[in-house]
């Protein structure tokens, strides 16, 4: 049996970072909870809540928060948390603080600009001596925090890292799967957030339920066709990081994806302040992948000329629904 990963870090203290904190200490763990802003970190430390980012919600016995990265070099395993498109300033920061072989775990959604590279490719250029894992799955941080029921994937191609991770941070109300298809988890996360837009989108003009399902199902039908182009597998497109999390997503405004829709559907909405939207930030080097490999992305492609100004909402539906009939592919 090889030893328990017994000491957990986390880096990011956002909404995702301290739930997933809580998570590891609920599985029995002792967490460092990294944050590169010392007054947040002393308010955290001093009143036991992250206030900017999960407001009510305490954190777990067991968490530790600092701003001190030297704290990450005893962890057994580290869970990089921060956005998608700021993964790899942070891994290469902190790379020098982990000790030689420690896994360190994307939990970001998204594909970074400029290099199209997914997220566990970015983590292997920044920092090489880590062992690359990724979770991912439907799962608001919220109902994490509160130790709400919730299923996630965690994927590693290095043998028994995934299933390791797995059972360090899993418990009675945290169900972690395990895989070695990281592609398939991180297409997944990244589609997801923008094909969630266009969801808050249909919410937003007040389409109807008929055409909320459609979008989902047809949403699918893309992130599948791009994740089959780069190599993904089927059964995780269709599981909890990849369908899961689409439903998720595309169902409620607690999403923040679905929110900067629902405010682009209505007249005159704009894009909630201050919110992260992974989906934003993907559109555009999604879109741009897709139709690299010809792969036909729609909906995607029709998030992507909305944000870029180029088309309005009302062009963007008309344009989906002018489409030619074909055969359900
Ligand atoms: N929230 C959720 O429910 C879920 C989120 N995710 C994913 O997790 C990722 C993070 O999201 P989330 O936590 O919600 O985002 P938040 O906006 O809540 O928090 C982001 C955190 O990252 C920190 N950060 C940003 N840039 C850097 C950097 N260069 N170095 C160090 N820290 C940095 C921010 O610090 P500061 O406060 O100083 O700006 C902040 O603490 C996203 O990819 C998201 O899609 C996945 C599943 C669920
Ligand atoms: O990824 C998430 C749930 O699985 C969180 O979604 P948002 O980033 O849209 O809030």
């Amino acid at each position: 049996m090889p030893p328990p990963l017994q000491r957990i870090g986390v880096a990011g203290a956002g909404a995702w970072g301290t739930a997933l904190a809580n998570a590891a200490a609920r599985a029995g763990r002792e967490v460092v909870l990294w944050g590169r802003d010392d007054r947040a970190i002393a308010a955290m430390r001093a009143t036991r809540e992250n206030r900017p980012y999960l407001p009510g919600v305490a954190l777990a016995d067991g968490v530790e928060p600092t701003a001190d990265a030297e704290a990450l070099a005893a962890c057994d395993a580290v869970l990089l948390v921060v956005p998608a498109q700021a993964s790899r300033a942070a891994a290469a920061e902190l790379c020098p603080h982990l000790a030689p072989g420690t896994p360190l775990v994307t939990c970001a959604k998204g594909i970074e600009r400029g290099t199209s590279l997914f997220m566990t490719q970015v983590l292997a250029e920044a920092c090489p001596q880590a062992r690359p894992a990724i979770l991912s799955g439907p799962s608001f941080a919220v109902d994490v925090a509160a130790g709400l029921p919730t299923a996630v994937t965690l994927a590693a191609r290095e043998p028994g890292l995934a299933e390791a991770l797995a059972a360090a941070l899993g418990s009675s109300s945290f169900r972690l799967y395990h895989s070695d298809d990281v592609r398939g988890v991180e297409i997944g996360g990244a589609a997801k957030n923008v094909l969630a837009i266009a969801a808050g989108i249909v919410g937003g003009r007040a389409l109807g339920a008929s055409a909320a399902a459609a979008l989902i199902a047809r949403g699918f039908a893309e992130l599948a066709r791009f994740g089959r182009a780069f190599g993904a597998r089927p059964e995780t497109l269709a599981g909890l990081s990849g369908l899961g999390d689409l439903i998720l997503t595309c169902s409620t405004a607690q999403s923040r994806n679905y929110a900067l829709g629902l405010s682009l559907g209505r007249e005159g909405g704009l894009h909630p302040a201050g919110k992260l939207a992974e989906g934003a930030l993907t559109a555009r080097v999604l879109v741009a992948m897709a139709q690299a490999q010809g792969v036909e992305m729609p909906i995607a492609a029709a998030v992507e000329a909305v944000l870029a100004g180029h088309w309005n909402v009302d062009q963007a539906i008309g344009s989906l629904l002018a489409r030619p009939q074909k055969a359900e592919l």
